[in-house]
Formats: C-alpha cells, structure tokens, sequence
C-alpha cells in the first residue's frame, strides 16, 4: 500500500502536493487521483495513519483527546483563554449565502453538501446524498431515555423537536445524525475517502506519506504578502455542563469508557452495540426571545439589532449526562502565526476567546448557560449539577447548585424558571471566563475574500500571488457557519476537487 513514514527514492517529483491529509485535504487527493491515473499525488501528514481500533470504534472518541494522546495536535495558546468527534451538522442555507462568494452560494453547494454523504434517514426535503463515500447514520446504539426525556423537557422550554432541519433556520432540537456508519464504524475522510484508493490497486498515482511535516518557514522566501495569513482566527466558544442523574449504565458512554462493561477489547471483538455510539444524542439550534436579548443588554442588543434583524440564520465512570453548549457566530478573534524556522518553534497562538470589544460573545454564553440549565431541570433524570463543572453560586442564592435525593420528585416540567440576581451573573461570567475552550471548529485563517479585505485565497481558492498554490480547508471560510464543522469541510473538499479538476483539464471520474 503507497502509504509511508519515509519517502521512497523512487519518488522524486510528483504532479500535486497536498499539505495535511485532513478532512478536506484527502477528499481533494481521492478525487483528484480518480480524475487522471496519470496524475501522480503526494498527500504529506504530520500525524500517524489512523487506521487503529480506537478510531475505528466511535466510543473509543476520547481517548484522542486525553493530553497524552499521540494522534492529535495540540497547540498551546500564547494567552490561556480567560478565561469527538461525530456529530453530522450542516450550516443553514443563509451561512453559505452570506460567503458572499461566486460559486459558493448555497444552491451551488447543495451537489457537494449530497456528494460526500451516505445518509440513512429521512430525506423529505432531498438535501440529502445517498451513495457518497461517507455514511451518516444513527451508529448501533441509542439511548433512548436521553432522546425522550430531553425531548420532552425542551418541548415544555417551548423548543419543538424536528426531524432534520436540512439547510433550514431552526429555533429546535432534534436527534442528532453522525458520521458513523449503520454498523457503527467511524466515518472520516482518511478512512472513507483515502484508504480504499490505497487498497484498490488502481491507485498507483496516489502516495501518502504521515508522520511528516512540510510547511516548515526555514529558508522560504516571502513569495507574496497577504496580511490575512493567519489572522481573524475563529472558534465557537464552547462550555460543557455535566448534571448528576439517576440514568444507567447503558444510558451514557461513561460505564464502557472506564471498563464497567468489560475489556475494550473484548467490546471490539464482540462489536458491541455501544461501540459504534459516540454518546451524543441531541442537537439544538436556539435563538433567544426579544425580551433575553433585551435582559443581556444595550450593546447586545444594538449588535443584535445590525447583526441578525430579520436574518433567519439564528431563527425561528458512572452515568453522566452533560451538555456541551457552544454559541454560534462570534464575534471574538484571535489568530494563528508560526514564530521561527523550526518545526518545534512555537505558535503564536491565541484564541481570542471572549475578547471581543463590545463583550458581546460572554453575554451569549451567560444566555446560553441559564438556558440549557432551564432545559436539563425538567429531565426526570436530572438529580442537580456536578458542582465541580458548574459556576459557584452563593449557597443562600436561588441559583444555588441542586443535588437531590435519589427517590426524590423530578422538577415539574411547568416549573418556573430560576431567576439570576447580578451577583449571580458576576459569578457566572467570572466562571465563564475561566473554563471556557474550544469546539475544534477552528476556521477563517485564509480567507476566500478580495485581498484588500485580508483575503487570502480566491473564489477558486488560488492564493493571491502564487502560482500553483490552492488552499483547501475550513481557513477559507470567509464567514463562520451555524453549525459543526466537518460536514462544511467534506463540502469544500468536495468543491475543490471539482474546481482543481476542471483547472487541470481534466473531468471528473
Ligand atoms: C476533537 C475534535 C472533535 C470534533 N468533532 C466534530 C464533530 O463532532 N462534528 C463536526 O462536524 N466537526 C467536528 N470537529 C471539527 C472538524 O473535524 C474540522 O472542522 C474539520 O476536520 C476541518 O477540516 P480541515 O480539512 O479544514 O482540517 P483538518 O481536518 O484539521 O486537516 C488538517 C491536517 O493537516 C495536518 N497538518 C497540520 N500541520 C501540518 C504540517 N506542518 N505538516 C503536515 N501536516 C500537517 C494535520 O495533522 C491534519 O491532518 C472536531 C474537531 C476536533 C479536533
């Protein structure tokens, strides 16, 4: 298989070279490698190959995220702030539109939305694709104590459940789709894209080399000046709240991630059904009321007024059960640079995580916090908060932390909502401020704009003043979108590879 730690001398030039075999970068090699057999393609990758068990099987998610993982990047922020993935999540039909960008509208990114995707649910609306290389499905497993008790709690919130909202503006909760195939494997571009091709034998054209890195500054000459390079970084805020429950063992990931049901290993040879669940059920897309935009402030409220008046995009161990709650559209920036020659140089790196001049993005989260909180309360589940991952409220406040006996009654559904002095606002946004982190939906660092505005690439992602240089990544986006990530990458991606195809002269296999 043309997969290698070390270049083999047999390889001294190639066609096309594709910096970082991520989500988008092996969705463009696979394409391009289909289009023309005579086409030679190096994928360069900094990190291992992925094929292992523990990625394979989506329950195995967080041990990838534990800081002795070795198969991710982690980068240390210049500034701490202040202060899985698997989840199918599509932007609305207004987030593309807003790219403001020939060619990426959202009618025109619609065939790419459908390209990559194997989708086994309803598909009413057809926005759906149904023999793309990635299967979105519902994974082996659902808990559905999660489904029904969050479902009917956030309906008595006033948030009615949907069954998929497509492209839509929403203010909703549905069942989460993911990229896990219906026999509960993993569904990533490296696996679903890359190695088949390597395996085929018909892809002699396509090489991959991991465990290297490229892009190293030494010795480079400056070929343009593009002061958007790394600037305007964005991240959707993102805080998690476990809450104590009176949930099983089956109900949450938590049992089988610390060994309550068994060997990892044995759960692998057996397939179990939990394996192939990230534990993640529900999803949301909610939008405060007149009056809590109103109750978060004048400045929010004029940026609220300017940013979204009538724009639909914000619209209409043992068993834990947590909710990660990330606001979208920041309006915080930080940035990214490298700093010296050497690949163990550091990055100048900072989130810019509630930074935003105006505090607009910190009154979000404090909305956000009162309202998922408001949400989790009217779960028969719910037993209080885990006080360790919650903001110390004063103990005399109304705020204050639950922890309820274990036969007591469950929080009637009509209950009515808590109410927040300004000490318990400080508190809260004092605690907002020190664990807030990130959603891994880093994006916007080479923009796809005009270059006086700080873009960087064009529409047809050619970087402004260097021949044969094309960025394919979530770094152009010119505008964040409502959604996670990766499903907005497999698009580009997507897109990509037709724009590359077409410039090359080539069609599409
Ligand atoms: C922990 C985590 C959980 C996530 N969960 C979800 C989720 O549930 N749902 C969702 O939709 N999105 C999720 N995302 C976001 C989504 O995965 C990303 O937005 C998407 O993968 C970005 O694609 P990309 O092609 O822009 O970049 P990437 O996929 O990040 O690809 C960049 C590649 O470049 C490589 N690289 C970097 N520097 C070098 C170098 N110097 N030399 C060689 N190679 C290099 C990296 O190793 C990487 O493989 C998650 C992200 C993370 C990190």
């Amino acid at each position: 298989m043309p997969l290698y730690t070390k270049l083999p001398e047999t390889i001294g030039e190639v066609d096309v070279i594709i910096a970082g075999g991520g989500t988008a970068g092996c969705v463009v090699a696979s394409r391009l490698a289909d289009a023309d057999p005579e086409m030679s393609i190096l994928v360069i990758e900094g990190g291992s190959n992925n094929q292992m068990p523990t990625v394979e099987y989506p329950a195995c998610f967080l041990s990838h995220l534990a800081p002795d993982s070795k198969t991710n990047n982690f980068y240390m922020t210049k500034k701490a702030p202040d202060a899985g993935t698997g989840c199918s999540s599509r932007p609305q039909r207004s987030d593309w539109d807003a790219w403001n960008t020939p060619g990426w509208s959202a009618d025109e990114m619609i065939p790419y939305l459908k390209k990559h995707e194997t989708y086994y649910g309803n598909d009413d609306k057809g926005l759906h694709g149904h023999d793309g290389p990635i299967g979105v499905s519902d994974g082996t497993y659902i808990s559905h104590r999660i489904v029904d008790e969050f479902a009917a709690a956030a309906e008595a919130m006033g948030w009615p459940k949907v069954d998929d909202p497509g492209l839509g503006s929403v203010n909703a909760i549905w069942r989460l789709k993911k990229f896990i195939g219906p026999e509960g494997k993993r569904q990533d571009a490296a696996t679903c894209y890359l190695h088949p091709r390597l395996r085929d034998g018909k892809h002699p054209n396509l090489h991959v080399l991991v465990e290297s890195q490229i892009l190293d500054r030494a010795g480079v000459p400056l070929v343009a000046d593009l002061p958007g390079v790394g600037t305007g970084y964005e991240d959707n805020q993102m805080l998690g709240y476990p809450y104590l429950n009176n949930l099983s063992l089956t109900d949450t990931l938590d049992g089988l991630v610390f060994g309550r049901m068994g060997s990892h290993k044995e759960l692998m040879k057996s397939n179990h059904k939990m394996m192939g669940w990230n534990g993640q059920e529900m999803q949301s897309k909610l939008r405060p009321t007149d009056a809590e935009v109103a109750a978060l402030g004048p400045e929010f409220q004029k940026a609220w007024d300017r940013d979204f008046p009538t724009d639909p995009r914000l619209a209409t161990g043992d068993p834990c059960l947590a909710v990660t709650a990330f606001t979208v559209y920041p309006y915080s920036r930080g940035q990214v640079h490298i700093t010296g020659p050497n690949l163990d140089d550091p990055v100048d790196f900072e989130t810019g995580f509630f930074a935003d001049p105006d505090q607009l993005d910190i009154k979000k989260h404090i909305w956000l916090y009162k309202k998922q909180r408001e949400a989790i309360r009217r779960m028969p589940a719910y037993r209080g908060e885990m006080a360790r991952f919650h903001p110390p409220f004063a103990a005399d406040s109304g705020t204050a932390l639950v922890e309820l006996a274990a036969d007591a009654a469950p929080i009637p559904r009509d209950a009515p909502e808590t109410q927040y002095t300004p000490e318990d606002d400080a508190v809260l946004e004092k605690w907002l401020r020190e664990n807030v982190g990130t959603t891994w939906h880093s994006l916007g660092t080479c923009k796809m704009r005009p270059r006086d505005q700080e873009g960087v690439v064009d529409p047809e992602l050619g970087v402004y003043g260097v021949q044969g240089l094309k960025i394919a990544d979530m770094s152009i986006a010119p505008r964040n979108v409502s959604a996670n990530t990766c499903d907005t990458a497999l698009a580009i991606g997507e897109k990509a590879a037709d724009l590359f195809i077409k410039e090359l002269g080539m069609s599409s296999a």
